[in-house]
């Protein structure tokens, strides 16, 4: 086993999941460092040792932390790096780094596709930054940032092709709280996270319609095996999908009150349009960003997922809620 005490870890990010991280990596580490976007939010965690804006009841050591706004002192700083901002700002966040990536081995925690580019934030590191699979590990499972606040036992699964690697970023956040498993499926882990969020949204737009629990439970079913279908298609290995990282993803976003693609979804059920959710909410849904990106990516696989294509139909071809969902109902079983 790798010493933990030996590990230069970084974290990218300061929304509510890269603070939830934070809370973890503070349970383990001696030290670690932390790119924040912003000097005030430094300087609010060093002085008053929370997060001005998200998770603001979680406190910090400030000892324990290295905190900085830019991005090439936090990686030339670590060698494990943790990648937690939303898909649509990777993009930004990542270019202003002029460090190599080439030693590192980074950890996503994205659920969520890279605008334009059209791939998970595995792929686009692979192709952009020149790193290897074998660089890369990915950290989901069900596990809302707010619950891990609260210290509520929560279950995280960490893949990586390398089984040490995997087990060294599963001891950054395992603590009485957090129970780890590893797994060697980067793609499924990731790309199923991904998926979850658009059942999310589903979910929500058929609760704001007025759709009851009996709905919904058969909408989740034939979500995991629309999921299922696609990973199949997509990259074939042995998985299985009832493991938390994918059935347990989903259920816990599409079921609970914090799940910020379910919120939006459920707006959009009540008849608010999407830019108006959006400015609504002050948190990122990924589920719409990535709605976009997967039925694009479902195109050129050729595959059918109608419950994809309801939410694309609704969310970017400005179809009736109501007449769409009635149509995928009329689908399932
Ligand atoms: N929340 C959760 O429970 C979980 C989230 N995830 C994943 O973690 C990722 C991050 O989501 P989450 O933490 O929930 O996000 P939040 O919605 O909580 O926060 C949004 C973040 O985006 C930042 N941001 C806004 N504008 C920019 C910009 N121009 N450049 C860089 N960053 C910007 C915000 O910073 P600021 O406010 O300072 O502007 C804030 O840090 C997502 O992919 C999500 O799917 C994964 C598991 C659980
Ligand atoms: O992925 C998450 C929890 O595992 C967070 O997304 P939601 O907030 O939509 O549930």
């Amino acid at each position: 086993m790798i010493e933990l005490s030996n590990r230069k870890v970084g974290l990218i990010g300061n929304g509510s999941w890269a603070t939830a991280i934070a809370k973890m990596l503070s349970k383990n580490l001696e030290t670690f460092n932390w790119w924040v976007k912003d000097e005030y939010v430094k300087e609010s965690i060093e002085q008053n040792h929370h997060n001005p804006n998200y998770l603001t009841d979680v406190e910090f050591n400030p000892e324990k932390l290295k905190i900085s706004t830019n991005i090439n002192e936090v990686v030339s700083n670590s060698d494990i790096i943790f990648l937690v901002v939303p898909s649509i700002y990777v993009e930004s966040c990542l270019s202003k780094l002029t460090i190599s990536l080439k030693d590192k081995f980074v950890v996503t925690s994205i659920k969520g596709i890279i605008p334009n580019h059209y791939k998970a934030v595995g792929q686009y590191l692979v192709d952009e930054f020149n790193i290897k699979d074998e660089q890369l590990g990915v950290v989901s499972g069900p596990c809302h940032a707010e619950e891990v606040a609260l210290e509520r036992l929560s279950y995280l699964t960490i893949a990586a092709l390398d089984e040490l690697k995997a087990k060294t970023v599963a001891d950054c956040l395992a603590c009485n709280f957090i129970n780890t498993k590893i797994s060697n499926d980067i793609f499924g882990t990731e790309y199923g996270a991904i998926l979850k969020n658009i059942y999310a949204v589903a979910a929500g737009i058929a609760h704001g319609l007025g759709y009851g629990d009996n709905f919904h439970a058969v909408l989740m079913s034939n979500a995991i095996r629309e999921m299922n279908d696609i990973l199949k298609q997509v990259n074939k290995t042995k998985r299985q999908i009832n493991d938390s990282a994918y059935l347990g993803d989903l259920l816990v976003t599409g079921y609970s009150n914090f799940s910020r693609n379910r919120t939006f979804g459920n707006m959009i059920g009540k008849g608010y349009s999407v830019q108006s959710v959006i400015m609504e909410m002050n948190m990122v849904a990924e589920g719409y960003y990535a709605t976009k990106g997967v039925a694009i990516l479902n195109e050129g696989y050729k595959i059918k997922a109608p419950i994809i294509h309801a939410v694309y139909s609704i969310l970017y071809e400005g179809k009736n809620a109501g007449k769409t969902m009635k149509e995928l109902s009329m689908k399932l079983d």
